[in-house]
């Protein structure tokens, strides 16, 4: 009998339905129901299905966990800079999700370092037509000899209609990089995520004093002639904020309305008006809205809402958003005045302003 078709009483009164006897089968459908769906449409969450089986007498819980990749962690940023745990953890979600097909990526978070690409990553695979890998695969720049199969194996399963991405910020600096990913699609979207060249470098010195603490100052490093002549262009953290050199490059392998620029700063103060144009740029459906956002004021950024699964809220982990180190008013106001030419050239190639100053 199926369930809900029991017995009607005379009068046509409708009899209360006999007590399930053994509800588990049901309790089970759904949760199976609930897990495939995480599979196909979350990437983001940990599914814990407890199933209770009872043999008269006993009671017996049974834990198990089905993971859907858990993006927001601190495991996760460690990973970032790790491309076999790319492999292992996309790998994860893919055995969870048994439906669809590994794609190449149609869009890419191809930078800035820094500049907020985890948030931007986070924030847009909420949106359920969007799946991406949790790592860098950094395969257009460290991994390129691997192929094509090996990145595709890296991927997330899509379904029709779905869009597949990654994010690795070291690609907007590399040279190959542009000319390597045309070759795989001219048709790639690409995200550049950009944030005041000043803020970024001290933000990329930050971090690398924290794995190198005895890195020799901010001042010595970004001004030659031991922090007392020119700015220090070929070192990194100055370099990669010369986004107008960079982006020359890119322009000679894709049309400027295939790039899509993220402001850093934005991301921070308006996280869902970001979004929302991202969301256009990629052509899906404005989904992820200010509902999805709320400013985390201990930390001091925008983070996640709670979804309705129940999960917490998520905000970055500690990696994002540090204290920086403090850097002399003079080194930031002579950092300002070099890039400022190269910002003005980088707005007008953009047709955006900016505001770094
Ligand atoms: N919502 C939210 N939460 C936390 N942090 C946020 C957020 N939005 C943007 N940001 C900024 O992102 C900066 C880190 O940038 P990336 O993720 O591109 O860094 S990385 O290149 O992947 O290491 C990070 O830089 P620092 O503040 O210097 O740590 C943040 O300023």
């Amino acid at each position: 009998m199926l369930l809900g078709a029991y017995p009607r009483r005379r009068y046509g009164v409708r009899a209360a339905p006999p007590p399930l006897r053994r509800p588990w089968p049901y309790v089970l459908s759904v949760l199976v129901t609930y897990v495939c769906y995480c599979a196909l449409f979350s990437a983001d969450a940990t599914v814990v299905v407890i199933v209770r089986r009872a043999p008269p007498g006993e009671r017996r819980l049974q834990k198990k966990s089905v993971s859907c990749v858990l993006p927001f962690d601190e495991k996760m940023e460690e990973e970032e800079r790790d491309p076999a745990a790319a492999g292992s953890r996309s790998s994860s979600s893919s055995s969870s999700a048994k439906f669809g097909n590994k794609e190449l990526p149609s869009a890419l978070i191809v930078g800035v370092k820094k500049g907020g690409t985890r948030a931007v990553l986070e924030f847009i695979r909420i949106h359920p037509d969007v799946r991406a890998v949790g790592t860098e695969t950094h395969f257009f720049d460290r991994n390129h000899e691997r192929g094509l199969d090996w990145y595709r194996s890296l991927m997330p399963r899509t379904l029709e209609g779905q869009i597949s991405m990654e994010k690795t910020p070291s690609y907007f600096v590399t040279a190959e990089a542009p000319r390597r990913i045309a070759a795989m699609s001219r048709h790639t979207r690409l995200i550049v995520v950009v944030r005041d060249p000043v803020t970024r470098a001290i933000s990329d010195y930050t971090q690398t004093l924290t794995k190198s603490p005895h890195l020799p100052s901010f001042q010595e490093l970004a001004f030659r002639n031991q922090g007392l002549g020119s700015v220090d262009a070929s070192w990194n953290a100055i370099r990669i904020g010369l986004y107008a050199l960079h982006l020359e490059r890119w322009l000679s392998h894709f049309p400027l309305q295939q790039i899509h620029f993220v402001s850093g700063e934005r991301l921070v103060s308006d996280p869902a008006g970001e979004l929302g144009r991202l969301q256009d740029f990629l052509g899906l459906k404005r989904i992820v809205t200010d509902k999805h956002f709320y400013f985390n004021r201990t930390k001091g950024f925008p983070c996640l809402k709670k979804p309705e699964s129940g999960a917490s809220p998520r905000c970055l982990g500690k990696t994002k958003g540090r204290t920086h180190v403090a850097i002399d008013r003079w080194a930031i106001q002579r950092l300002r005045d070099f890039y400022r030419p190269h910002n003005v050239r980088f707005y007008q190639m953009v047709g955006q302003d900016f505001r770094w100053e």
